[in-house]
């Protein structure tokens, strides 16, 4: 089953498109990562995803049923963003608690697991960041969601902090059997914890599946070298038909088979690496 289905679906504002032909869906008990450039249509699908707005056209369907005007979504799905928006003279105990009396979750159980009992007396404002972030996964939490929408809930996380919160993502997912669907226009951090991937440029979906296919379909076997003799090295490569890439030299083929050639005619070779998903990225994404 999916937890969530878009069938072309397309959304302007003021005349301008901004969502086209919208069609991707994402696995239950999945960890999809929505990835794009800034201005590409993150927000506006998960603002959509969430009932927040309607779509133009197009069908959605968010744990099988239309997230527009739900209530019966709200108590399954929990939305999650950058920054916090809860009232910061709360201390974490009171917000929690004050929650926690409409869900009636396993707070003590969570404050444990996310490791934030040495702050419960804390007032929301004194929170760093990335507890911060705790904070918003045990408030979605508490409802015991199917599915977790988090938009950019990362980008105000130093690399420390964005690695825990996966951590947390990955935890969640597997202790509470929850779906995650994160947006986010860095791929680098991400790409350890999803296991699907959506791509979106520019209102349009670029790529979606599982993240191994897509980076075996897209990257293949592309390998980039840096060299010292960048035309030689384009000479002696010339069966493989090389491109540039900034200052690598891309090539499809045997890693070994070309390190060899390289090394028959002399040439040096001061880097190379095989492509990564965030080339994959660049090149879905034009950026
Ligand atoms: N309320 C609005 N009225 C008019 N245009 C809007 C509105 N909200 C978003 N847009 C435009 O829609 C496009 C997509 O914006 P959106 O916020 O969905 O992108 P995003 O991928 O989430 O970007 P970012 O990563 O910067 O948050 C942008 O060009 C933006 O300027």
């Amino acid at each position: 089953m999916h937890a969530i289905e878009l069938y072309n679906v397309y959304k302007s504002y003021n005349n301008k498109p901004v969502l086209r032909n919208i069609t991707f869906t994402v696995p239950q008990s999945s960890i999809t990562g929505f990835i794009g450039p800034n201005g590409s249509g993150k927000t506006t699908t998960i603002k959509i995803l969430s009932g927040l707005i309607r779509k133009d056209k197009g069908v959605i369907r968010v744990l099988e049923e239309d997230p527009w005007d739900n209530p019966k979504l709200k108590r399954k799905v929990s939305v999650i963003f950058t920054k916090l928006p809860y009232p910061p003279n709360d201390t974490v105990e009171e917000y929690l608690s004050d929650l926690n009396s409409i869900f009636k979750g396993d707070l003590s159980k969570l404050i444990k697991e996310f490791n934030l009992s040495e702050h419960l007396k804390k007032k929301i404002s004194q929170l760093s960041s990335g507890q911060a972030q705790k904070i918003q996964l045990i408030a979605a939490l508490l409802k015991n969601p199917e599915l977790i929408i988090a938009d950019e809930p990362t980008a105000n996380l130093d690399p420390q902090a964005r690695l825990e919160f996966y951590e947390l993502v990955r935890f969640m997912v597997k202790e509470y059997n929850v779906t995650f669907f994160i947006s986010s226009h860095i791929l680098s951090e991400l790409e350890k914890v999803i296991t699907h991937i959506v791509f979106i440029n520019n209102g349009v979906i670029t790529a979606t599946g599982e993240i191994n296919d897509i980076e075996a379909k897209i990257s293949s076997n592309e390998i980039l070298l840096l060299v010292r003799e960048k035309e030689k090295a384009l000479k002696i490569l010339a069966k493989y038909n090389p491109t540039l890439d900034g200052a690598y030299i891309k090539v499809k083929g045997n890693l070994r088979e070309i390190v060899d050639l390289l090394d028959d005619g002399k040439i040096e070779i001061l880097s190379i690496r095989k492509a990564s998903l965030d080339d994959v990225f660049r090149k879905l994404s034009g950026v």
